[in-house]
């Protein structure tokens, strides 16, 4: 599988902006890449106090058929965040993962919130990993990363790649940096973070994009500039780490998952309700 990393700045509240510059990524992969990953909140920018219900988009808007359409005309799929905006439920940090086959395959709302969201959009409640064109994809966004549960949990699903959407910000490179290495060799799985760069919601973004392979071996990295870059994943490798020793068989503490009742593809872990929630 060849990973395309699209490490692009956005503006808060543009969506036309921030979905053309995808488009650009999209239409500009390399004609071998299979899944361009892009900076969580890409398409809305990040919430803010006041402007979190307004940027927020459904998953039903238009913006993602049209995405559908470039994931079939260049036959890759597109890993990307939004705010999203659900009627009953409120506001969510969600990323989806869009595949030529289906449209949007794999929904995850963000779980882990970071500080000065929490009181802006409801964590979501349940991990997900899926399965496309054989391989075990799972997602995970931004400040996710920083908990090993969630990884964990995620290769518990089968997950043989892990996607971040990042929207990391200085001083904390380095801890993604190494949290992203670690979450590849504790759980012998692939990681693949596409992080935001330049300014917005009033943070100076990290980038430092970077695929680590189960051995802890970074395959690409980029620095703070706008760019992409590309890894090519040898998922044989996810079994030559588990040759000698398999950390998920050998755990002592182990996690329960479910399945998805309506599309066998999908596990999931459903996470305890939680207090928090927007004020
Ligand atoms: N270290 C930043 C985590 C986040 O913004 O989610």
């Amino acid at each position: 599988m060849n990973i395309e990393l699209a490490q692009v700045p956005g503006i808060e509240g543009d969506l036309d902006a921030n979905l053309g510059l995808a488009l650009a990524y999209i239409e500009r992969a390399r004609e071998d890449t299979d899944l361009i990953i892009f900076p969580e909140t890409h398409l809305t920018g990040f919430a803010e106090q006041g402007a979190a219900a307004s940027r927020a988009i459904s998953p039903n808007d238009p913006v993602f058929h049209t995405l559908h359409q470039a994931a079939e005309r260049q036959n890759l799929a597109i890993a990307l965040g939004f705010l999203e905006r659900d009627d009953a439920d409120g506001c969510f940090n969600a990323s989806v993962l869009i595949t030529p086959e289906d449209g949007i395959l794999l929904h995850y709302r963000k779980t882990h919130l970071w500080t000065d969201e929490r009181a802006l959009v409801t964590p979501g409640d349940r991990l997900v990993c899926v399965e496309w064109r054989g391989r075990r994809i799972g997602l995970m966004i931004c400040y996710d990363l920083e908990f090993p549960e969630t990884a964990r949990a995620l290769a518990t699903l089968g997950a043989e790649l892990i996607v971040i959407t990042n929207g990391n910000m200085d001083p904390y490179e380095p801890v993604h940096h190494h949290l992203a290495r670690a979450r590849a060799i504790e759980n012998q799985c692939f990681v693949a973070m596409a992080n935001r760069c330049g300014t917005g919601a009033g943070y100076t973004f990290a980038g430092g994009s970077a695929v680590f392979a189960p051995n802890g071996e970074c395959l690409a990295q980029l620095q703070r500039e706008e760019g992409s870059t590309h890894a090519a994943i040898d998922f044989s490798l996810n079994r030559t780490a588990r040759g000698t020793y398999d950390y998920l068989a050998d755990r002592r503490i182990p996690l329960v998952d479910q399945n998805d009742a309506k599309d066998q593809r999908i596990r999931h872990f459903q996470l305890p309700d939680t207090d928090a929630s927007p004020q």
